[in-house]
């Protein structure tokens, strides 16, 4: 049972479009793609190391290309980059090919679930606390302009129990926009 042609992920980092994502496309019985990792398999270099050579702008334009090819498919669940709003045209392709859903989670919960993340270029650094909340008023603005759909988190909490309340989300949204499937 499901309607939508793609879920599209989107939120800050930690929020659980990889882990969730994952656990969802299970559920629904459809392909999972992460775009991070996507990148990572095409170009054979992490994400880190992207953007030790070629800096955010040479991994933004990397995953602008990546996001084009991958949004024209259907069917799909796609977990989308932290970043990926961040360009006016990576937001036009989303919110035209699929139902997206914003994993939101709060400062506290990133810190608590990326305490140990040694992968994430933009969290390598001391400051992380202020670097988070000031990537969240930047970017909080544009995952709001494209969401269908908002699932906040917090705490560290359980991944597969935030897959179920999403599961169940979007079965009560689906069922009323077709009263017929209820
Ligand atoms: N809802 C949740 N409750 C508890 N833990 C979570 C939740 N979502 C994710 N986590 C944990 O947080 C960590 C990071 O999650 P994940 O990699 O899925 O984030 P992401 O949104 O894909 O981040 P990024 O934008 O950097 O790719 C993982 O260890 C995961 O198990
Ligand atoms: O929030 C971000 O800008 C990022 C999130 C990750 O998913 C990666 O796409 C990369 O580390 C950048
Ligand atoms: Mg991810």
């Amino acid at each position: 049972m499901n309607p939508a042609p793609s879920l599209f992920l989107v939120g800050p980092m930690g929020a659980g479009k990889t882990t969730v994502g994952r656990l969802i496309a299970e559920l629904f019985r459809m392909p999972f793609i992460d775009l991070d990792h996507e990148i990572e398999a095409h170009t054979g270099a992490a994400v880190g190391l992207i953007f030790e050579l070629e800096g955010e702008a040479g991994f933004r334009r990397r995953e602008s290309a990546m996001l084009a090819g991958l949004a024209a498919r259907h069917g799909i669940v796609l977990a989308t980059g932290g970043g990926a709003v961040l360009d006016a045209e990576n937001r036009r392709v989303l919110r035209e090919n699929g139902f997206v859903i914003w994993l939101d989670a709060d400062v506290d919960a990133q810190l608590a679930r990326l305490a140990r993340d040694r992968q994430r270029p933009l969290l390598q650094a001391p400051g992380r606390r202020e670097r988070l909340e000031r990537l969240a008023r930047e970017r909080n603005p544009l995952y709001a302009e494209i969401a269908d759909l908002r699932l906040p988190s917090s705490g560290v909490g359980n991944s597969s129990h935030a897959a179920h309340d999403l599961l169940d989300l979007l079965e009560a949204r689906w069922r009323r926009g077709n009263p017929e499937a209820a």
